[in-house]
């Protein structure tokens, strides 16, 4: 089997062959129309979105040959609005960008792409028992997406954007001895949210995510968005364009948190 990726060869539209869930129900990215979005207030409710996190006392990174990844070690929860009750624990991040600024990200607003989407990956501590267990359940994860857009420098994406030139090639990781706070990877509001059932982006794209995509995007500086496009990937490309287009939104129906 010809090893997935992002090429005319073996990208998105090759993947429903090896693996046929990709045309299924519940697939992400999907476009966000903002019109169609329902305003759902006891998603607001009671219980607003937290997130808890506990600073990394040394930041782990991976190049996964389809991305840049941080491997988290301290406990983070997040709970809250979609998520009700339940704590999803922080697992990694990592990222999915363009060659160019005008493209990268998975999801899109109106059509509208950004130059990056960060994921913040999470998994369901209160009914799984690791990120292994919970990826195939319907219940399983809880995926933040950040749109990323060409502006000021993001301090807290420094020790990775810095350190991208000693991550060229796939498989590579190392270990920097400096702290990273995954809140100060989060837009200032995370109140305003859209929130729907979808997938992994990537294969197997499991239908085991619950995402909560920020309508506010956060800035990254061009040098930081260059250091991306630097990456090699697992065929010894640069890692660009590494985002799967929209899918079909079939019967779901998007809800927000702001009118
Ligand atoms: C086995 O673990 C995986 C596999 C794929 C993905 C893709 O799905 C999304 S979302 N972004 C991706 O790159 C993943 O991310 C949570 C975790
Ligand atoms: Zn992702």
């Amino acid at each position: 089997m010809a090893h997935w990726g992002y090429m005319t060869t073996n990208g998105p539209s090759t993947w429903g062959k090896d693996f046929p869930i990709a045309n299924g129900e519940r697939q992400s990215p999907i476009d966000i129309v903002t019109t169609a979005a329902e305003y759902d207030s006891d998603v607001l409710g009671s219980n607003a979105l937290s997130t808890n996190y506990t600073p990394e006392s040394e930041v782990k990174l991976v190049n996964n040959g389809h991305s840049i990844m941080c491997q988290i070690t301290k406990k983070g929860v997040l709970t809250g609005g979609p998520l009700g009750k339940d704590e999803y624990r922080l697992e990694q991040f990592h990222l999915h960008w363009g060659a160019e600024d005008n493209r990268g990200s998975e999801h899109t607003v109106d059509g509208k792409m950004y130059a990056s989407e960060l994921h913040l990956v999470h998994w369901n501590a209160s009914k799984y028992s690791s990120f292994a267990d919970a990826v195939q359940k319907p219940d399983g994860l809880a995926v933040l997406g950040i749109f990323i857009t060409p502006g000021v420098a993001c301090n807290q994406f420094k020790v990775i954007s810095d350190n991208c030139g000693k991550l060229k090639t796939s498989g590579a990781e190392m270990t920097v001895d400096t702290t990273l706070d995954p809140t100060l990877l989060l837009p200032s509001n995370t109140s305003d949210y859209w929130t729907y059932l979808g997938s992994l982006t990537t294969p197997p794209l499991f239908e085991s995510v619950t995402w909560i995509v920020f309508k506010e995007p956060v800035e990254y500086s061009k040098e930081q968005l260059l250091a991306l496009r630097n990456l090699v990937d697992s065929d010894g490309n640069h890692m660009q364009d590494n985002y799967r287009p929209p899918a079909a939104l079939k019967q779901r129906k998007v809800k927000k948190t702001f009118t």
